[in-house]
């Protein structure tokens, strides 16, 4: 209820009046519909298919003048009223259709924008804990269920008010018979509540059946080439024969609670109306008119309480999807890397220019809490402005641990990281950002043309400066003959292209920036050694210009850097330059440098 709640007050917040003047509309149609009822009594009588003495009934005495006139001219009334009372209802209920669909797609958009924008500015440690798949299926189906029970919640709200403006109109009629049917109505409702409660077991099930779907079919195709190559079709087939058996076993568990439930109403409702038949002819000698009475009654106020019903199963079946959406906002809140933050234009912020240099003191940090061991422990770093810091060590060792703490993606559990001397504080963060290009180890290339994938970095950049950046990063002489050249649409995540290929045009992209401090994670192991070479001489001449950290597995590359930093299990064991490291005979470098020589020959 919570969560209903929680996204009901967003829908307000965005549809403001427009809301209510839709809800004020559906409740105009209920009472429209209500004065139906009335209108039958007398109309009943004209056309004489049964006397209704209308004077008997207090709430339609106003009635009774209509059955004093001229059948004609009486009927011509009625006829009329009906005319205009239809044709209102139906023009009311055009309107506030179509209303409702703009809301409706336009409250969509909002969350959707909502939840997007939060987990763009949620920090790093929060989204890197988040199941990717999840998020897509928040984002995607989740999203329409949860802006779906909202309406229907909404729905539901109008249906009560009308369902209440019919019973005081059915009132006027008949006050004890109403009084019947609404005992009936709840006596019906308490005997369903188990459905209800079954639509949100269901509901909750879906949700994660969703989620597993979405995750396997990700992994599917993220390692398709495994999945060819190692001839796993037939696991990953009877993966999906096995999730396609739950779903259809659970749509049809849903579908069951909802046609039981339609069903129950409907016996209930026969049952009853076979009983009151019954008693009043057996037992009290109740009149034809009586009977004709309920009956319109019924056939009016019954079909409400079932669709009520059915809104209830609706939302209790979106609960779980209500809850999951409204935790992720709220926890996105709570992460958010720039608290009270709104904007996501990271056009306004100016870049941080290092001046100094970029440090790490007494740095701790491990991922779990929980666990005993750091992943980084003791650390101490001090990385020169303009110059070549390489950082290097086994796998594992926390290298690029240690470059997520200096780009501020994440935080040390203690320890300080500072920037020319000052503590790295919230505030800059993404003024820092903004200064750094960084190479990740599986770089991203968007599907769409070279062009727009170097431009996103720099949107003011020129085609020749594109061009330039290419050459720095050994990239234009294979765009070049590409056929449709800067405009060649590479594919999904950049898959047209060769591993090395890609990390060239990344690497293109990083320099276009022109950034203060260019970070490379192994960002040319996937490359031939001619352009591996070449990029490396480029690299170095930006020493002086730019602070260039790289952590590289080839040590043979990182020979003119300015110092190099060993990791060993997340300490650092050595620090100095190339030769003056691999002379140490009994330290690490010493080792890991023997070691790649050995494979080397
Ligand atoms: N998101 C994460 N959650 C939990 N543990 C992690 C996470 N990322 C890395 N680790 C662990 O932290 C340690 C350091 O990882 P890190 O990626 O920093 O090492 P690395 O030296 O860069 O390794 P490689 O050279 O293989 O890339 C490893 O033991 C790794 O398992």
């Amino acid at each position: 209820m919570k969560s209903l709640l929680y996204f009901t007050k967003k829908l307000h917040a965005y549809a403001g009046k427009i809301l209510y003047i839709n809800l004020f509309g559906s409740i105009l149609i209920g009472l429209l519909d209500g004065i139906g009822i009335l209108l039958l009594a007398p109309l009943l009588s004209i056309i004489g298919i049964v006397d209704i003495p209308l004077n008997d009934f207090p709430g339609l005495r106003v009635l009774y003048a209509l059955q004093e006139l001229p059948k004609d001219r009486a009927l011509l009334i009625i006829l009329g009223i009906y005319i205009i009372m239809v044709s209102g209802q139906s023009f009311i209920g055009r309107n506030i259709g179509l209303r409702e669909i703009r809301i409706h797609t336009g409250f969509i958009n909002h969350i959707r924008l909502e939840i997007y924008r939060t987990l763009l500015q949620a920090n790093w440690g929060f989204i890197m804990k988040k199941r990717k798949s999840d998020l897509i299926n928040s984002l995607t189906g989740e999203l329409g269920r949860v802006t779906n029970s909202t309406f229907v919640f909404l729905q539901l709200l109008a249906s009560i008010v009308f369902t209440a403006i019919q019973i005081g109109l059915a009132m006027l009629i008949s006050f004890k018979m109403t009084l019947f049917v609404l005992g009936c109505g709840l006596v019906i409702a308490l005997l369903s509540k188990r459905f209800i409660r079954k639509s949100r077991d269901l509901g909750t099930v879906m949700t994660d059946l969703a989620q597993s779907y979405l995750a396997g079919i990700t992994d599917h195709f993220n390692g398709m080439k495994d999945i060819k190559s190692n001839l796993l079709e037939s696991s990953r087939y009877r993966w999906l024969v096995d999730w396609s058996n739950k779903i259809a076993y659970e749509r049809y568990e849903n579908s069951k609670v909802r046609s039981n439930s339609q069903l129950s109403y409907k016996l209930f409702s026969t049952l009853m109306i076979a009983g009151f038949i019954y008693g009043s002819v057996t037992l009290f000698q109740h009149q034809g008119m009586s009977l004709l009475l309920i009956l319109v009654i019924f056939s009016r106020l019954w079909p409400r309480f079932t669709g009520i019903q059915s809104n209830m199963e609706n939302i209790a079946g979106s609960i779980s999807a209500l809850k999951a959406l409204m935790e992720l906002q709220e926890e996105c809140f709570k992460a958010q890397e720039l608290q009270g933050a709104n904007g996501i234009d990271g056009g306004a912020i100016m870049p941080l220019k290092l001046e100094q240099n970029l440090e790490c003191q007494q740095v701790y940090f491990r991922y779990d809490q929980h666990q005993p061991d750091y992943t980084l422990e003791a650390v101490n770093v001090r990385i020169p402005a303009n110059s070549m810091t390489a950082i290097v060590g086994q796998s594992g060792a926390g290298k690029s641990t240690l470059i997520d703490l200096l780009m501020g993606l994440m935080k040390p559990e203690a320890g300080k990281v500072l920037v020319d001397g000052k503590e790295l504080a919230n505030a800059d963060l993404l003024s820092l950002r903004k200064s750094i290009s960084y190479v990740p180890q599986d770089p991203f290339l968007f599907h769409g043309s070279i062009r727009d994938n170097l431009i996103m970095i720099n949107p003011n950049a020129s085609e020749e400066q594109m061009w330039e950046a290419m050459e720095f990063s050994s990239a234009a002489e294979f765009v070049q003959k590409l056929p449709r050249g800067l405009n060649t649409v590479i594919g999904d995540r950049g898959v047209r292209l060769s591993g090395g290929e890609r990390q060239r045009l990344v690497l293109a992209r990083a320099i276009l920036r022109k950034p203060s401090i260019l970070i490379l994670d192994e960002a040319t192991s996937a490359l031939d050694t001619v352009n591996e070479t070449k990029i490396q001489e480029a690299i170095e001449k930006l020493k002086g210009r730019m602070t260039v950290i790289v952590i590289a597995h080839r040590l043979t590359t990182i020979r003119n850097a300015d110092q190099v930093i060993v990791l060993d299990k997340g300490k650092i064991v050595q620090t100095g330059q190339f030769g003056q490291l691999s002379e140490d005979k009994k330290g690490l470098f010493n080792t890991l440098l023997g070691n790649q020589l050995q494979v080397a020959l």
